[in-house]
């Protein structure tokens, strides 16, 4: 396969276009402490049984804090600055969905680099079940493009998603522990290809491949 799409030795600042950016250590521990809190709060509404008046105290109370927390919100779009080893730069976006540091409904995935690519451990909690005791196949789907992308964005080549292939091989539990890992394997012009499979206990749970087109803005 030809490599045309370059690596670039220092990825740009999101905040040249026009994207607020965190730093992760500027992000108030009390803040990801709620986050964590929020994400529990989910799977407990999710599966309480406690009885109506209960069930109305607890509607009252979130009801009061989501006007309260809401009243002062960051811009979507904001970015997080990380400093990893050996004095590298990444970004992320700070509320996505799958690895966002202050999304409550992300498992959150950490995914760190590794030799091949990109490596992370997960544990997904009873709010991202599908069938009855297990993972919602189009969680497993986004847990693995969160991977591919960030395996092309750790190469020096950020792109989007333009086509995502996932084969479920095996049902994955809910509350166990996960593992997701994803490196590029080619690249052609414009296109990464990147691969990336998702483990229980060592086995494939799901696995896909994907095509990363870098974007002209940070290509
Ligand atoms: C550090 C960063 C960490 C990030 C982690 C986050 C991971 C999450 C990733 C995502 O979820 S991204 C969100 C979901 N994806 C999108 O919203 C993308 C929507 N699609 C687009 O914006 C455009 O279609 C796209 C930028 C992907 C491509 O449009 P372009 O006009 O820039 O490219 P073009 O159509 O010229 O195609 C460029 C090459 O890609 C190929 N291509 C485009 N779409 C394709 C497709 N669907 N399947 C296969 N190949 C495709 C196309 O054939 C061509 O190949 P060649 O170089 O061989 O000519």
């Amino acid at each position: 396969m030809t490599v045309e799409a370059q690596p670039v030795a220092e990825l740009p600042d999101p905040a040249d276009f026009g994207l607020a950016v965190v730093p992760e250590d500027e992000l108030p521990s009390e803040l990801l402490t709620l986050v964590g809190r929020v994400h529990e709060l989910a799977d407990a509404v999710a599966h309480t049984e406690a009885d109506p008046a209960e069930l109305a105290e607890a509607s009252a109370a979130v009801a009061a804090l989501t006007e309260r927390l809401g009243a002062r919100r960051r811009d979507i779009g904001a970015m997080v600055r990380r400093q990893r080893p050996g004095g590298r730069t990444e970004y992320g976006t700070l509320a996505n969905i799958v690895s966002g540091p202050v999304n409550p409904a992300a498992p959150p995935l950490v995914l760190e680099r590794t030799d091949e690519g990109v490596r992370g451990e997960v544990v997904l909690n009873g709010t991202y079940q599908g069938p009855p005791g297990l993972v919602h196949g189009g969680w497993l789907a986004a847990l693995l493009d969160e991977a591919l992308g960030t395996a092309a964005g750790a190469a020096g080549m950020p792109g989007l998603t333009a086509n995502l292939d996932v084969d479920y091989r095996r049902p994955t539990p809910l509350n166990a522990p996960l593992t997701v890992a994803a490196r590029v394997t080619g690249t052609e012009r414009r296109k990464v290809f990147v691969s990336a499979e998702i483990r229980h206990n060592g086995e494939v749970t799901a696995e896909g491949t994907a095509i990363m087109v870098r974007i002209a803005p940070i290509g």
